[in-house]
């Protein structure tokens, strides 16, 4: 497989996770790139002393140096300074995306992988955009891609019915969304991307409680219990579930995935349990598209402290879901 990495932002501990997650995967038999800077990777190998031998390439196609990592250059940025939010630093970021994924879409690479971008520096550079899954959907027109997080030690999966939003909104989109349709797809998802052929589904209350039987709040009444009886014969989603004690007491684990309403509450139980290892993934996309499951760390950039772990769980996982949807192309219909 040949994999790309987006640099992400180039402030951040993207380039360092990179740069580290090469060193673990270099001889795995696959092939890496990164779209982004030279420059850029050129600082961070130095400033943290990493043995990576970096290549400067003019095509995504070029002949690399065997053990070198090579680098398309999309932007040389004037000045790199870690832990900073900067338009020039969100403009990369940005602009490295969209090359990577054009990569995917071109067949010359089978997977992208992106290091985390900033949501205020791709603000400075005149972005509207939340993250990559929102920009990916847009470049690839799809409407709602779907974020899910896979951690593989537990094997722990949570995808969002909303994703950034303000809290104020959720109720309202709940209410508007076509749960069904979203049911439906994350199912196919499952099964061509991590191999689930009938993926038991637990879908999470919005309220407190569930709203214990509408004593707070009406969703579940409305929306989500109507949404579970008109999919049983089809699907096999259950719930809702009281989200408070819903991890705690590892009710997780006797289904395939968790669909929480927003974006906290699946968050947030999810990076408490695996942080280190976890993994963002977005279905419903023509490419393969994974990435480490936190953010810049600005406060951490540029001091070699960063856990690259996390980056190479997405590495490999985007492996895993480009052959997965090779093997289903090969299936008799
Ligand atoms: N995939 C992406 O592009 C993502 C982007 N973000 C964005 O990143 C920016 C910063 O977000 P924060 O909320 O501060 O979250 P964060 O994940 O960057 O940092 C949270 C805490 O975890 C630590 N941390 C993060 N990654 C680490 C690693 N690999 N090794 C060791 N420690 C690590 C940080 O130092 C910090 O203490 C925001 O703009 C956010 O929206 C956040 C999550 C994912
Ligand atoms: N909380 C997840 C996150 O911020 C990453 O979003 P995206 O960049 O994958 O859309």
């Amino acid at each position: 497989m040949r994999i790309v990495w987006s640099i992400g932002d180039p402030h951040g501990i993207g380039p360092e996770i990179i740069l580290k997650s090469f060193l673990k995967l270099e001889g795995s038999g696959h092939s890496f790139l990164v779209a982004g800077s030279y420059r850029v990777m050129e600082y961070y190998r130095n400033a943290l002393d990493l043995p990576v031998e970096l290549e400067l390439i003019e095509s995504a196609t070029a002949p690399v140096r065997h053990g070198a990592l090579p680098v398309l250059s999309i932007a040389e940025p004037e000045n790199i300074t870690p832990g900073t939010l900067s338009a020039e630093a969100g403009k990369l970021a940005l602009e490295s995306l969209h090359a990577a994924a054009e990569l995917c879409r071109e067949g010359v690479c089978d997977a992208l992988v992106t290091a985390p971008i900033n949501k205020e520096s791709i603000a400075l550079a005149g972005s509207d955009e939340k993250g990559h899954t929102g920009f990916l959907g847009k470049m690839f027109g799809v409407p709602s891609p779907t974020m899910m997080f896979y951690d593989p030690v537990t094997e722990l999966r949570v995808a969002l019915a909303t994703i950034h939003e303000p809290l104020e909104q959720v109720p309202a989109l709940i209410r508007k969304m076509d749960l069904d349709a979203f049911l439906s797809a994350l199912t196919s998802s499952l099964k061509t991307d991590f191999a689930i052929a009938t993926p038991r589904i637990a879908l999470l209350g919005l309220n407190p409680h569930a709203s214990d039987g509408g004593v707070m709040g009406c969703e579940e009444q409305e929306i989500i219990r109507p949404c579970i009886e008109r999919l049983s014969d089809r699907l096999q989603v259950e719930g809702p579930f009281p989200a408070d004690g819903f991890f705690g007491s590892k009710m997780y684990q006797n289904y395939d995935i968790v669909v929480a309403m927003y974006h906290d509450q699946g968050l947030l139980p999810f990076k408490v349990l695996a942080f280190d290892t976890g993994v963002n993934v977005t279905l419903g996309l023509p490419i393969v598209r994974t990435s480490p499951d936190h953010g810049t760390g600005f406060t951490i950039a540029g001091k070699g402290i960063a856990s690259e772990r996390s980056c190479y769980e997405a590495t490999l996982l985007a492996i895993t879901i480009a052959r997965n949807r090779i093997k289903q192309t090969e299936l008799p219909s």
